[in-house]
């Protein structure tokens, strides 16, 4: 059955949250007194619909649906996850609890957004305290896995289980934050940084740019991948991390940090801030600048997926539970059609110049897809550990129709030969029923060691036959044998 996300408050965060829940096929109800919200909602869904489906390498189950509420009473009705995004203010949040819990379901979870207040605080006067946590996300709430899960005295052991499994199933990193603090771990890092970096500017020191630059020219980058300890232990040398502290300890004794003083938010100092903010990025739109930060962290977090290195790491794992595809022969529930071998959205980092899927990824999809029908016949990792494997010969592929970022695509495999050294594929390339392109590649079955073709022994010789056989039965596909040419 599908499960309901009712979001109250639709802005930066709660429009991340509504595309989150419903890209990962939950339906998802819309809380929000602004007449604007319904537009802004729908323009962050089309860049999440951009971005975070490509991500994975396999499918994610079909969009949910959307509505939109004219009471929380009726959002929350029913719901299984309620995620509380409204302004960062207790009272008000207070007044939300108190309505939403007079008509949620008494096992919903009510996570609250909030960047600062901790879940004590929040649970004031509620009706339910123990059905409230923080939940605290980062923008792009669709893109960014970690969410600060931080639970009060109040809530037990099963309301946080349930919490960080719903948040994982829906692609999160629930980072369950055991002691309650103001700001939580995240937040006080950027509150640090933020400070300096306003007195920087206030000293005349740096500009917005100068800061922004020392940030993602730099450490920025090491943070991203390692954070900060990791980090430092390499930084110690061989020595690690004892030498890192013995060496930079110091430092901290020293004037390098203001840390423990706040500037004074003046107008001017606004103004000069705002004003370098402008001539830094104003010439581009908040919409162009979210599209430009979602095209580099596609791209940084793809990267960190082909290392299987932190939060790549989750993604490679979050493929796996996702994937729907046969995975041997005995899976295969119907021989009397193709086979599916890939079946997943076009990534962003796909994309070029015109705008949608670049001529050298149709080429990455149908190797993909002949990968996965090596696997399926038994070509698999512990086959080609044995010293034996294919090499791809010859592929022909034909460009019919483009296809977009975030559009999902399906690789359908047919056996056209598989005798002897030989096998001969045949990949068509579908989004729905509309024909993409075609792939046809010829294969040699070789030996690891000699690099000369062989013939397969029987772990693939056998199930590669009886595939070949069934597919022999189907209509031979158009375009078999077509070469380059004018028509
Ligand atoms: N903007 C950010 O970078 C982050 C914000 N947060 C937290 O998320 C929460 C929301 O922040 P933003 O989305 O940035 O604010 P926002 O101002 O963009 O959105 C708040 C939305 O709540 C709506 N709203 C106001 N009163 C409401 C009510 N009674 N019922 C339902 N909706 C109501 C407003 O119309 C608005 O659309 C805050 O607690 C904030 O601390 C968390 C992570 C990052
Ligand atoms: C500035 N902020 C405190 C609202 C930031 C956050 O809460 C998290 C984020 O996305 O940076």
């Amino acid at each position: 059955m599908t499960q309901i996300a009712a979001i109250i408050g639709g802005g930066v965060i709660g429009g991340g949250w509504v595309a989150r829940f419903l890209l990962m096929g939950w339906d998802v109800r819309v809380f929000d007194p602004d007449p604007e919200a319904e537009r802004k909602v729908s323009e962050v869904l089309d860049n999440a619909r951009r971005s975070l489906p490509g991500l994975s390498d396999v499918a994610l189950p079909d969009e949910g649906t959307l509505t939109y509420h004219e009471t929380i009473a009726e959002t929350v009705a029913g719901a299984d996850w309620i995620q509380e995004s409204v302004p960062e203010r207790l009272e008000l949040k207070h007044k939300v609890y108190k309505t939403l819990q007079e008509h949620c379901e008494k096992g919903a979870i009510i996570g609250s957004s909030t960047s600062g207040f901790k879940p004590s605080e929040l649970q004031q006067g509620a009706l339910s305290p123990a059905q409230i946590v923080v939940t605290h996300p980062f923008n792009p709430v669709y893109l960014l896995p970690l969410i600060e899960l931080v639970p009060s005295a109040e809530n037990t052991a099963d309301v946080i289980e349930k919490a960080k499994n719903i948040l994982t199933s829906v692609g999160m990193y629930p980072l369950h934050v055991r002691a309650e603090i103001d700001a939580h771990i995240a937040d006080r890092f950027l509150e640090a940084v933020w400070r300096e970096a306003l007195w920087m500017i206030k000293d005349g020191i740096a500009t917005t740019e100068e800061i922004d630059d020392a940030i993602r020219y730099g450490f920025g980058l090491r943070w991203a991948q390692m954070g900060l300890f990791e980090t430092y232990r390499i930084a110690g040398g061989e020595a690690g991390m004892r030498h890192f502290i013995e060496q930079f300890g110091p430092c901290l004794s020293w004037p390098w940090t203001k840390l423990m003083d706040v500037p004074e938010l003046t107008e001017e100092l606004i103004d000069l801030i705002a004003d370098q903010s402008d001539a830094q990025s104003g010439h581009h739109s908040i919409r162009d600048l979210e599209r430009i930060r979602d095209n580099n962290l596609v791209t940084i977090l793809r990267g960190l997926k082909a290392q299987d290195y932190g939060a790549g790491k989750l993604l490679v794992s979050q493929d796996k539970q996702m994937n729907l595809l046969p995975q041997a022969l005995d899976d295969i529930a119907d021989f009397g059609t193709e086979v599916v071998t890939v079946h997943r959205a076009v990534p962003l980092d796909w994309t070029d110049y015109n705008g949608h899927m670049n001529e050298a990824r149709y080429l990455q999809a149908f190797g993909d897809g002949t990968d996965h029908l090596m696997k399926i016949i038994g070509c698999d990792a512990d086959y080609i550990a044995s010293g034996v494997s294919y090499f791809t010969a010859e592929t022909h592929i034909r460009h019919i129709d483009e296809v977009l970022a975030g559009a999902k695509i399906k690789v359908v495999t047919q056996v056209i030969a598989g005798e002897g050294k030989k096998l001969h594929l045949f990949h068509r390339m579908l989004e729905g029923d509309r024909l993409i392109a075609t792939g046809e590649h010829m294969l040699i079955h070789v030996s690891l060691e000699t690099r000369k073709a062989c013939v397969p022994d029987e772990r693939v010789a056998i199930p590669l036959q009886k595939l070949a056989k069934a597919h022999a039965a189907l209509p031979r596909p158009d375009g078999v044998g077509a070469a380059v040419g004018v028509r």
